[in-house]
């Protein structure tokens, strides 16, 4: 019967991972992606970059918008300090079912909180839920056409502050020039891109840095 790419993913993970090792699971989908089917991880050029981002910001609060199959939410929630909060939404029940397997056999479900449902839904409900104030760190991942708005909501219910890093990915591929304009042209953001590869191939991409100046 047909099985979805997710299945498989995390089929290759239960295969070739060892329970409780994060690396080992990242290494696993990084090697079925690279050799057996392209998957839209972050993938392990651009995840040095992301584990670089994160062990500099050292984060207390994280935000991952677009959990996907968990791949950069294993990556990072294994940097996290212990008393981290990181909330990761995913609002595909299908994804978030593997997400959560695939965090379960990291052996770091205690150390993220993945919510099922939309990020323009959940934001707005943020600080009440989780008593968090603001986010140390955000990861965009999700829907591309979303970023601009997500980020904007973000502003609006203070979430962000002074200092807040937001790392987005796919900025060139397969982009997010609304995005990418608005944050070039807001004095509140001092922004770098680091240059990299689109996930397991040759194609030029880019992570998005924005430092909140203001
Ligand atoms: C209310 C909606 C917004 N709010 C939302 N709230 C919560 N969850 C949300 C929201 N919007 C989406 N999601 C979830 O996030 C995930 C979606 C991720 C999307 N990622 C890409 O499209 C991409 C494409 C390529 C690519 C590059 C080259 C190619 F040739 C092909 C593909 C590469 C990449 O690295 C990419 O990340 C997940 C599937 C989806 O359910
Ligand atoms: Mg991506």
């Amino acid at each position: 019967q047909f099985v979805s790419l997710r299945q498989r993913i995390l089929s290759a993970v239960q295969k070739n991972a060892t329970r409780g090792d994060p690396r080992s699971v990242i290494r696993a989908i990084d090697q079925f992606c690279s050799q057996k089917e392209w998957a839209m991880n972050v993938g392990n050029e651009k995840g040095c970059i992301l584990d670089s981002v994160v062990s500099e910001v050292n984060p207390a609060t994280v935000l991952e918008l677009g959990t996907y199959c968990g791949y950069s939410t294993v990556r990072i929630a294994s940097l996290l300090p212990p008393y981290a909060k990181f909330i990761t939404l995913e609002f595909n029940p299908d994804f978030a079912a593997v997400a959560r397997q695939v965090i379960a056999w990291a052996g770091l479900e205690d150390k993220v909180q993945l919510v099922e449902g939309a990020s323009s839904d959940w934001i707005p409900k943020i600080k009440e839920q989780f008593g968090i104030k603001t986010f140390d760190l955000v990861f965009l991942d999700h829907w591309k056409e979303h970023y601009l708005s997500d980020t904007k909501l973000m502003e609006e219910c203070g979430l962000l502050r002074k200092g807040s890093v937001l790392l987005a990915d796919n900025v060139i591929c397969p982009g997010a020039p609304d995005y990418v304009e608005y944050v070039r042209s807001s004095p509140r953001y001092k922004s770098h891109y680091f240059r990299s590869h689109l996930e397991y191939t040759k194609a030029e991409e880019n992570l998005w840095y924005l430092g909140i100046i203001e």
